[in-house]
């Protein structure tokens, strides 16, 4: 399924129900405890409260609870369908998923919402009749496919109601993730009395029994699954196909054995309705997480697996809570409110399913052709053994005394069929192994998927805890190399950097020790299907072996054969579905991480955008205003704007400076005699902005490149050049050739060249201080972020020895190469 739909969130939609006092309950003498105050609020009592006990008067358990919608005795199954599904099928049809579910305790009324009466039909029926009726009215342009099937799960085990003799189901997770009943009957038709028969069909096979709670309830948890298959009439080439599910589920009521009174059987199906409801609140209690990062184990229950995607995945999803508004009923109504109330946080990702019609035309059309291959293969050899049977080979005479021999033979016949029985239960068995086997290596990839995720939190935090530590460590480095001793005495060294985890850290950590022992389960379970594998395969193995001495007619060898291929053939369709799985599952798991490299990559590429507006606004206004930028800074406005793009690109700033640290202390130590004034005249086509420079604003540059490199740098747009000599205040300056500078030792010559290669790349705007720069000693440094003390962004100026001339100047602003800087260092509009 291709999604080509953006991913909206959704909240889970949660409505309240108060079924109206039961005769029954009115003869124990039960008051009304729960109210609803207006369409979305209503107020749980507590029984046991007495206004004239002023002991009791703070210990009220009186609450008010807020939902999307509520309803009371009054409300019609109209109006509760109205408000909670209706709205669902627009969706539908469009190829949107949606789940509406009615949960509470035995006997609230759950199965009136979902099923309701002959006169007053429920959700189903509604659903069902409005979905029809939305299909008829756009079946001219559209063209749907509407499918059912409708399933229990009582005791753990899936039954299906359209084919109750189908025996227990599976489920299985498909290659896009997606759980389905492995064998479930699916009817498809768009006939809603057709629809409705099946539907009054399967209620007839599901089990209710009769409990002290209710006289009706229902044993099971029932789920009518409608799929529509939506496309276009007009055929293309490339068309697309809206394919959605909608689950409509009336749950099992939570029971307590004391209320419904239940022994033996009712005793174990409540046991077992129980721990499944139990698993659905565990699941609604961590999806409401508010950091939402707790693992949520689908695992633990049949029914969680199936309402996975409802739950935490893609569906719009509707939950109906169910309660008696009875006084006896307080413990219970209390307990389906809190879980409806967390529930109300649950968010799902709903897109739209597409399918690529093309991509699938294309694969059914070679199975297709494979299979009528096989077909024309087997049925000429039907014809061939046919026509063996009427012309038997007469020369042969003793295969033929052999042959009347073995029919003739009861006893031989006896034995053949318990051989041949035995083969096909091992055969039976090993599939049966085979899909356990599939199903332990499905859970296994999906604990490998989280596992993987929360491996990848805790090592992004490792990673971030390393590079505090590192930052922290250098600077403590430059500290002590800075400072006095007095001063180092003064400013004691701050504590490492705050190492304690984060909570979605220890979660990842929780949750890897909880996947750890699932996997080690999973491991053992496998090993042991394993084992009873080989033992199984051996066994048919051996029979087979056997058969053909047993069998005697050519004809009855032939079928043998056959049947066994065509169990051969079903266990590796099975291992290939479990290897495509698998591989699935591994693709499924390398897209985790591309998503994530994606995303940083995109962080990435937005920060540095925003340094590259920063940078260009920064420039023009400088130029506009004429001024220096560092002039600026005194003012306080600059400083905020420097900050912003100082903290900006502070982490590649940081790292560079550090690589960098050493070779400016030593180019401090040498810095090249001032820079002469610039030739105005040489320099006249250059100035494209105004003949002579905007006052006070000096376009500073590094050493300039050696020629090699001019080149490269003019691509950067400012090549690193030297500025030598005096310069004037409100000039512009170029910086002179590189050969003004007296030459450096060869060792340092070396180091220099490395030096001005990596400076190439950069260049810097800086504006000294006005009286700085009317200062004729006014020096142009080179074009680094550890040059300037102001670079050092965490605020750690250069140590002053190394740079004395360079205390007392206003601070820098470090600028990457703009497309609008000419080569020369000058600024073209
Ligand atoms: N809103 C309502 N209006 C009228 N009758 C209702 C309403 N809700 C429930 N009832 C009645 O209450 C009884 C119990 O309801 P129902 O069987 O739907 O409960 P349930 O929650 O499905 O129970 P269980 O979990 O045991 O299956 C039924 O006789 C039903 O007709």
């Amino acid at each position: 399924m291709k999604d080509t739909g953006e991913s909206k969130d959704h909240q889970l939609t949660v409505a309240l129900r108060i079924r109206p006092l039961s005769d029954a309950e009115l003869e124990e003498g039960a008051t009304i405890i729960a109210h609803k105050l207006d369409d979305q609020m209503v107020v749980l009592m507590d029984p046991m409260e007495d206004p004239d006990d002023i002991l009791r008067a703070h210990r009220s358990r009186e609450k008010t609870y807020m939902f999307d919608v509520a309803f009371d005795y009054s409300a019609t199954q109209d109006e509760v369908y109205r408000s909670t599904t209706k709205c669902l099928i627009e969706g539908l049809i469009s190829g949107y998923n949606a789940t509406v579910f009615a949960y509470g305790p035995t006997g609230c009324g759950k199965t009136y919402t979902m099923l309701g009466t002959d006169r007053e039909p429920g959700i189903y029926v509604r659903t069902l009749n409005d979905l029809f009726k939305a299909i008829e009215e756009t079946s001219d342009d559209m063209q749907y496919n509407v499918s059912m099937s409708y399933l229990e799960i009582y005791n753990e085990m899936i039954r299906d109601l359209l084919n109750p003799s189908s025996g227990f189901l599976d489920l299985r997770e498909d290659s896009k993730g997606e759980i389905q009943v492995a064998g479930i009957t699916e009817v498809s038709t768009i006939n809603a009395r057709e629809v409705m028969e099946l539907l009054m069909k399967g209620n007839k096979q599901r089990t209710q029994e009769p409990t002290a709670a209710n006289q009706t309830s229902s044993r099971s948890h029932a789920v009518l699954q409608v799929g529509v298959r939506q496309q276009s009439r007009c055929r293309d080439i490339l068309q697309e196909v809206r394919f959605a599910r909608l689950f409509m589920i009336d749950l099992a009521g939570s029971e307590r054995a004391s209320q419904t009174q239940n022994r033996g059987q009712r005793l174990k199906e409540g046991a077992h309705i129980n721990r499944s409801l139990l698993a659905l609140g565990n699941c609604i209690n961590a999806l409401s997480e508010k950091n939402g990062n707790k693992y949520v184990n689908y695992r633990d229950s049949k029914l969680t697996r199936l309402l996975k995607d409802s739950l935490g995945g893609n569906s719009r999803t509707v939950m109906i809570a169910h309660i008696s508004p009875a006084s006896l009923a307080f413990e219970d109504s209390r307990n389906t409110l809190t879980y409806a109330d967390r529930a109300k946080s649950i968010r799902t990702r709903v897109k739209r399913n597409l399918l690529n019609v093309s991509y699938h035309i294309a694969q059914y059309t070679s199975i297709i052709s494979d299979l009528r291959s096989e077909i024309q293969r087997l049925k000429k050899k039907i014809a061939d053994q046919a026509s063996k049977q009427l012309n038997p080979d007469r020369t042969d005479i003793r295969h033929v005394q052999a042959e009347v021999q073995a029919h003739s033979s009861q006893q031989s016949r006896a034995e053949m069929d318990q051989l041949w029985e035995q083969l096909i239960d091992a055969f039976r068995q090993q599939m049966d192994i085979r899909k356990r086997l599939m199903e332990l290596d499905n859970s296994n990839m999906e604990i490998q998927i989280d596992t993987s995720k929360h491996l990848l939190t805790i090592a992004d935090w490792e990673q971030e805890r390393f590079r505090r530590r590192k930052k922290w460590q250098g600077e403590r480095r430059k500290e002590s190399f800075n400072k006095d001793e007095s001063e180092k005495d003064s400013d004691s060294p701050e504590s490492l950097p705050d190492s304690t985890e984060t909570q979605e850290v220890a979660i990842a950590r929780d949750n890897l020790v909880t996947l750890m022992a699932e996997q080690k389960k999973i491991q053992k379970q496998k090993a042991g299907l394993e084992q009873r594998l080989a033992e199984l395969r051996e066994k048919a193995r051996r029979l087979e072996e056997l058969l053909p001495h047993r069998v005697s007619s050519e004809e009855q060898r032939e079928v043998l054969c056959l049947l066994c291929k065509v169990h051969e053939l079903e266990i590796e369709n099975a291992e290939m579905q479990s290897s495509a799985l698998l591989k699935d599952n591994v693709i499924r798991q390398k897209n985790v991480v591309v998503q994530r490299f994606e995303q940083h990559r995109h962080l990435c590429h937005e920060i540095i955008q925003q340094q590259r507006k920063f940078i260009a606004g920064e420039l023009f206004t400088g130029i506009r205003n004429g001024t220096e930028i560092s002039a600026r800074d005194e003012s306080g406005q600059t400083v905020a704007v420097k900050q912003q793009i100082l903290r900006g690109v502070q982490n590649i700033a940081v790292k560079a400076a550090r690589r960098r640290s050493k070779v400016l202390e030593i180019d401090a130590l040498r810095l090249p005699p001032p820079p002469s004034p610039l030739d105005p005249k040489k320099h006249k086509s250059n100035l494209s902005l105004t003949e002579a420079p905007p006052k006070g604003l000096v376009l500073r540059r590094g050493r300039q490149p050696s020629p090699e490199l001019c080149h490269a740098t003019s691509d950067d747009n400012l090549s690193s050049s030297t500025g030598e000599g005096p310069a004037p205040s409100g000039t512009w300056t170029r910086p002179r050739n590189r050969q003004a500078v007296k030459n450096p030792a060869p060792r340092e010559q070396d180091f220099e060249g490395r030096r001005r290669k990596r400076r190439s790349r950069s260049f810097e705007v800086t504006g000294q201080a006005l009286s700085q720069a009317k200062n004729t000693s006014q020096r142009f440094r080179p074009l680094d972020s550890t040059s300037d003390p102001h670079l050092h962004i965490n605020g750690h100026p250069p140590a002053p020895l190394l740079r004395p001339q360079h205390r007392a100047q206003p601070q820098l602003t470090k600028i990457r190469p703009s497309h609008n800087i000419h080569p020369t260092g000058l600024i073209s509009q």
